[in-house]
């Protein structure tokens, strides 16, 4: 049986993953109770990277939001803006606790989750210049012309080593199964948001490092099956971020810093909750 993540006050089992490996697709199911929110929801979220050659978005989630008291669902909701701003967000909590140098900001990826996390990150940060490289070049200049009408200073690269040097926080937001970022590149005391993956959620970094990092999650409990690759290979998770905040563990911002992010469903039941009351609001 699967050890539940359960804190005073949130139930937050392990998700569950199903994947189709003919249709190179996986679904997973993301359930999370609060009892301070007296919340009770369910995310339902499928990746399928081949979707952009469909014109559609590669992750695709739903929310069910359930009345906690009787079990009843109470709404069901679009989860892809949640999802998108959701996870953006937890990198910026990241990112403060685990960085002092907001200079430059790099980005690998130009998909839903890079512009969030430019966009969320440099709200927070306002980053002297933002960088960024994509396998495909003109998504990446397509995001940062996108970026540039909002007003932000871009420059697109067209290697990822050019786009990571010297940068101060670096996010790799991709589908890539192999790693795109190499410990060389990356100067000492720089901050890695590590979002996205291929076949595991560790694929995007290359294992030195892993090694000489040192690593924070969202949740450990889930990081015992998610990131399993990385502990059968003798890498130590230091901590999860929730306990730099509480000051149970350290933020070694001098040493280069791994937000390695999973995805909690606590993030989603406390951001549809919210928008569930606005739009009750909006209803009177
Ligand atoms: N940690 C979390 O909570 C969340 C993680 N994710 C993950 O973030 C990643 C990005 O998601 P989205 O931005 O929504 O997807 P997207 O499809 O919008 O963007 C994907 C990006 O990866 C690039 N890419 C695709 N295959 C690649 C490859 N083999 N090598 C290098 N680059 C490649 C694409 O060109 C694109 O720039 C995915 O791995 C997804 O699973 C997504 C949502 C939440
Ligand atoms: O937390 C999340 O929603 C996801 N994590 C990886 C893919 C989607």
């Amino acid at each position: 049986m699967a050890s539940v993540s359960m804190c005073n006050e949130v139930i937050q089992p392990p998700r569950m993953f199903m994947r189709i490996p003919s249709k190179n697709g996986v679904l997973l199911t993301m359930p999370a109770f609060s009892e301070s929110e007296n919340a009770m929801a369910c995310k339902l979220v499928t990746a399928y990277p081949r979707n952009v050659e469909k014109g559609l978005s590669s992750i695709i989630a739903t929310v069910l939001l359930f009345d906690p008291d009787t079990g009843k669902v109470s709404a069901i909701m679009d989860g892809n803006e949640i999802t998108t701003w959701r996870t953006a967000a937890a990198s910026v909590v990241a990112t403060k606790y685990l960085n002092n140098q907001t200079k430059t900001l790099a980005i690998l990826g130009a998909g839903t989750q890079a512009r969030s996390h430019a966009e969320a990150l440099d709200l927070f940060f306002n980053f002297t210049q933002i960088r960024i490289w994509n396998h495909r070049y003109e998504r990446a200049q397509k995001l940062a012309s996108n970026l540039e009408k909002e007003g932000k200073s871009v420059v697109t690269c067209r290697n990822a080593e050019e786009c990571v040097q010297d940068a101060d926080v670096i996010v790799t937001a991709t589908f890539s199964s192999s790693p795109i970022l190499k410990k060389d590149w990356i100067k000492p005391g720089a901050h890695i948001n590590a979002i996205g993956a291929g076949i595991s959620h560790h694929s995007e970094l290359e294992m030195e490092l892993y090694e000489i990092a040192v690593i924070y999650t969202d949740d450990m409990s889930s990081a015992k099956y998610e990131l399993k690759g990385l502990l059968d290979a003798g890498i130590s998770i230091f901590g999860e971020i929730g306990e730099v905040i509480n000051g149970s563990k350290s933020a070694e911002c001098n040493k280069i810093t791994i937000f390695q992010s999973l995805g909690m469903a606590v993030e989603d039941l406390v951001s549809a909750k919210l928008i569930y009351e606005e739009y009750k609001k909006m209803k009177k």
